[in-house]
């Protein structure tokens, strides 16, 4: 394709990971607010196309979108205890200018950084520990209402329906995708949960390729590693966006060593 890749918080963890994998395999326009040193920059990508902004300053976003064809939108305050203010602000009010400079330019496909914190409060006293291990069956989908873990987790499920707003509204596809939890070179360490949602970095750079290549309306799919242990199916992200992971949390101690190397 010919067109720029627009990816938001490009400096951050999940920004990086992308970038540090498939970096070279777009013509990426990167925008943070914070300025992003050269070592987060890949070679290939010229200055020109990097936009020091913030996401509710309309008229930045509008520049940086110009002739984009795809957005892959990550900026946003990520910490699950973020107060009301910041997620209003950064993730909420953000993202609702992001989708609106996004349909005015014409942009054709929007992929979101949704969370697992969407729908954290399906982990439920009685269902916990015994659903982040692997003999059991529970799953998400991506069916399910929103039933979120805190306001940070309100303010994600709230970018899913900006979402389902503007594809409605306005045709743009739109995939959510609820990332799991994000570590580089092995799973989070002595965490059933954060095990049974592992994202590897090289999954998460190739989900989000899926999400630029594949074809599709408006989706919701789970951003985790073909792990074990899970309690959110990936069979909605294999089908419609070819997604097929490579890692797994099995293969690593519940310390974090590789098991070939144990
Ligand atoms: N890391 C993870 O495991 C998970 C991340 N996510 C989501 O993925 C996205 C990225 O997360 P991380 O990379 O981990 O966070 P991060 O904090 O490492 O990166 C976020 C980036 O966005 C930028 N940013 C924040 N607010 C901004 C604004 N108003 N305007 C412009 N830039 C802004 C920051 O400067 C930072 O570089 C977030 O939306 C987060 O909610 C969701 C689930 C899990
Ligand atoms: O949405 C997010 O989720 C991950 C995992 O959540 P945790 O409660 O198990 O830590 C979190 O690490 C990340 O910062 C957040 O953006």
């Amino acid at each position: 394709m010919d067109q720029p890749v627009l990816l938001t918080g490009a400096g951050g963890r999940v920004g990086q990971a992308i970038l540090g994998h498939i970096g070279d395999a777009y013509d990426w326009r990167l925008l943070d607010r914070e300025p992003l040193p050269d070592e987060k920059i890949p070679d290939s990508v010229d200055p020109t196309d990097v936009y020091v902004a913030d996401i509710t300053d309309e008229t930045a976003v509008k520049n940086a979108m110009e002739g984009v064809y795809a957005v892959i939108h990550l900026a946003g305050d990520p910490r699950p205890e973020a107060p009301w203010n910041s997620v209003l602000r950064n993730n909420i009010d953000g993202t609702q200018k992001m989708y609106e400079a996004a349909v005015e330019a014409g942009v054709e496909k929007f992929a979101f950084a949704s969370s697992n914190h969407a729908v954290g409060a399906y982990e439920t006293e009685e269902r916990t520990p015994d659903m982040y291990r692997s003999h059991h069956e529970f799953r998400l989908d991506g069916t399910e209402l929103p039933r979120p873990s805190n306001l940070y987790g309100v303010s994600k499920a709230t970018g899913e329906t900006l979402g389902r707003y503007y594809h409605d509204h306005h045709d743009i596809s739109v995939v959510n995708v609820r990332i799991g939890n994000l570590t580089q070179h092995h799973p989070p360490k002595e965490y059933e949960r954060g095990q049974a949602m592992w994202l590897s970095y090289r999954d998460c750079a190739h989900l989000f390729e899926c999400c630029v290549e594949a074809d599709y309306d408006f989706e919701i799919v789970y951003g985790i590693s073909n792990n074990d242990r899970k309690y959110y199916s990936i069979d909605r992200a294999r089908d419609v966006l070819g997604y097929d992971p490579v890692d797994n949390s099995a293969e690593y101690t519940f310390e974090g060593e590789p098991l070939d190397e144990v």
